[in-house]
């Protein structure tokens, strides 16, 4: 009788303490999700927040892999991304995909289970070994699908079909929350970044990212090279034409130096009938040649404006700063001279007779110690 009353309470003693570990593992693992969760929910750019769930999330859940696939139906997404000088590619994790027609016909629940590889291949590229069991869920906010997030892992019973759902489908809203939230942030933006007339950035844009543009180039030691571009004789265009056939013009001079420039460069309206361009890793030969090729563009550009062809012509000023590794934390007055110099250079341009090209020459960091 006292053998038995003995062997009953081993055997609960027992179950207590797996019962209790079984309480410390998931107040652990609770823990690490409101960690992770209030981190996200602090992060306030798109790049941080896809960087927190590709590269912290597999720490904080001890996965395997996890992958990211986000609809990107007008390419936004990825602009934001290499704007910010984030890999937009698979390799890290990330898929971007032209339309949700793909997540619609495979993972409009959410999976979970063995990986299958015609079933999950697609949301796991580049990985060296397929992962034993995954989960698939779709990203939804008010019905419209943002993307699917893929956890992977190589042992077969950490995702398994009879696994209760609630967990994955909490951390797939929250992620939708947050990476709504982002969308929306970056879209604000870029709207405000736009000048409403010609479509292209504005000068907030351009003191947005010449610090980013200078920064990169100190790190890449690559030169940056600026153009300031000023339309001729733009006041008669606006008295012969009327303001409303003068912002045509505008619009159509912005279009056309866009088009002669590389889709990363910086380039925004400056004010009036002003506009700003940065080029990176150029040097002053090659920006020369760009000002000199957008030059001729405009030169033979023709307006129809009420029917009546109108061309004009641009001035154009052009600056190079070439890093030399002293400069640390003065982007701000190396921005300054940058653009001056491209302004000094156009002022030149203008009084030495106006549609042509002038350098202003190399702006070094030397020059503001
Ligand atoms: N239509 C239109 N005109 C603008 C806008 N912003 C500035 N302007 C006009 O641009 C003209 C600029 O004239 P000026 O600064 O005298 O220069 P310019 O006639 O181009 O002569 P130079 O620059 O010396 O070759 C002014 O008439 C402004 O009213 C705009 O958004 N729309």
């Amino acid at each position: 009788m006292e053998e038995d009353l003995t062997t009953d309470l081993v055997a609960l003693q027992s179950h207590l303490e797996t019962l209790f570990k079984r309480v410390q593992q998931n107040s652990a693992t609770l823990q690490k999700f409101r960690a992770f969760e209030i981190r996200l929910l602090k992060l306030n750019s798109l790049p941080d927040t896809i960087d927190h769930l590709l590269e912290e999330a597999k720490n904080y859940f001890d996965l395997d892999m996890i992958s990211l696939c986000l609809i990107d139906e007008t390419g936004e997404i990825a602009k934001t991304l290499i704007d910010n000088g984030y890999p937009c590619n698979s390799k890290n994790g990330l898929m971007l995909l032209d339309s949700d027609t793909s997540i619609k016909s495979t993972a409009i629940q959410p999976y979970i289970g063995v990986y299958e590889n015609s079933q999950c291949s697609d949301f796991f590229p580049h990985i060296e070994k397929q992962p034993a069991s995954v989960a698939i869920t779709p990203l939804t906010r008010r019905s419209k699908y943002l993307g699917t997030l893929n956890l992977g892992s190589y042992q077969l019973d950490r995702f398994a079909d009879n696994m209760a759902t609630d967990f994955i489908e909490h951390l797939s809203s929250v992620i939708s929350v947050c990476l709504e939230n982002n969308l929306h942030v970056e879209e604000i933006k870029r709207i405000s970044y736009i000048d409403v007339l010609t479509g292209v950035n504005n000068r907030r844009f351009l003191e947005q990212r010449i610090g980013e543009e200078l920064k990169r180039s100190q790190r890449n030691a690559e030169p940056l090279s600026c153009q300031f571009f000023d339309i001729d004789f733009f006041k008669p265009v606006n008295d012969k034409h009327g303001h409303q056939g003068g912002d045509l013009v505008l619009s159509l001079v912005a279009a056309t130096i866009k088009h002669q420039l590389r889709d990363n460069d910086v380039f925004v309206r400056y004010g009036g009938e002003e506009f700003v361009a940065l080029l990176s890793n150029t040097d002053e030969a090659k920006a020369l040649e760009t000002a000199e090729r957008v030059r001729k563009a405009i030169q033979t550009l023709v307006i129809a404006v009420n029917d009546i062809s109108v061309s004009v012509t641009v001035s154009i000023g052009v600056s190079t700063y070439v890093p030399d590794g002293t400069s640390i934390s003065i982007d701000g007055e190396i921005a300054t001279r940058l653009v001056k110099s491209a302004d000094s250079a156009l002022y030149r341009a203008k009084h030495n007779g106006r549609n042509r090209v002038e350098n202003g020459g190399i702006v070094t960091d030397k020059q503001v110690l």
